[in-house]
């Protein structure tokens, strides 16, 4: 389980340039629960993540992953509890390295929180073989640099990274944001399936309203740094892609010039 409790978070405190991005957040995500954030550009999604993941120290309130208490600590100590998937395929794993040693990496994270039995000594060979179940032929190409890869190839690979480090809370911000629409389908059904199979607590931020309501269980909306809307069940599912789009319009306070970039 996931709690965020009452977070506030002010950037550049004291100086005439100080924003407060978050004002109040009160969260909680049941284990195994897969919410979808929205909201306009600095509407506080990201530095949302941020905490979650420890990049971002809340300024107030408490975060909760579990029955640990993570409000101080830094990325460091999430290291291999929270996995997350960028926008920029290169930003969450190391494009100098090949493919192999980027699972590597990964699996070392897992293996510091006690996952190495799992591992064991036919590691090279399960790392061939989640790569290979991804379908896209990357098997072959295990000792490739990561920066040689595409972009979806990326988040293939960096998804199959949040598998082998044994995370239990998944962030993704965007993460298909930079695909054509037939790789963002792929990496959505990966991910859908991941997600499922091993009942990670995830949080993904996207910009298309489509995605947000077709993928997860619950909806969560941020404006200002806060949240203006949070919906599951029955009420999720009678809602609607224009309803969103309606809901971003009053908020904005104008209207929006594309609709067809909030539908996705
Ligand atoms: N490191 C920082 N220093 C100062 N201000 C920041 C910093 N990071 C974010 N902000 C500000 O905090 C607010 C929230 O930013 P955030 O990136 O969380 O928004 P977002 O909802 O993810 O937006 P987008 O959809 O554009 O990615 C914005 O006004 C942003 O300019």
């Amino acid at each position: 389980m996931i709690s965020l409790r009452d977070i506030k978070v002010v950037f550049g405190r004291g100086t005439p340039l100080q924003k407060q991005a978050l004002n109040g957040v009160n969260l909680t995500i049941e284990e195994g629960s897969f919410v979808t954030v929205i909201g306009s550009n600095g509407a506080g999604k990201s530095t949302m993540l941020g905490v979650l993941a420890g990049d971002v120290i809340a300024t107030e309130g408490q975060v909760m992953i579990g029955s640990s208490d993570v409000t101080r600590k830094g990325t460091a100590a999430r290291a291999g509890l929270v996995a997350r998937v960028f926008q920029d395929p290169l930003a969450g794993s190391c494009g100098s390295l090949s493919i192999e040693e980027n699972l590597a990496l990964a699996a070392r994270r897992g293996e510091r929180r006690g996952l190495a039995a799992a591992l064991g000594p036919r590691r090279r060979e399960l790392f061939r073989e989640r790569v290979a179940d991804l379908g896209l032929g990357l098997e072959n190409r295990m000792s490739d640099r990561m920066d040689l890869l595409s972009g979806g190839q990326r988040q293939a690979v960096s998804l199959v990274m949040a598998t082998l480090a044994g995370s239990e809370v998944l962030l993704l911000d965007e993460h298909t944001a930079a695909l054509d629409p037939g790789m963002a389908e792929f990496i959505m059904n990966l991910t859908q399936k991941i997600v499922s199979e091993r009942r990670l607590t995830t949080l993904m931020v996207t910009h298309s309203m489509r995605q947000a309501l077709d993928f997860g269980h619950r909806t969560v909306m941020l404006h200002g740094g806060e949240i203006v809307l949070d919906v599951a069940g029955d009420s999720r599912k009678n809602l609607q892609v224009e309803d969103l789009i309606a809901m971003f319009r009053k908020m904005r306070g104008q209207t929006l010039d594309d609709d067809a970039l909030l539908i996705g």
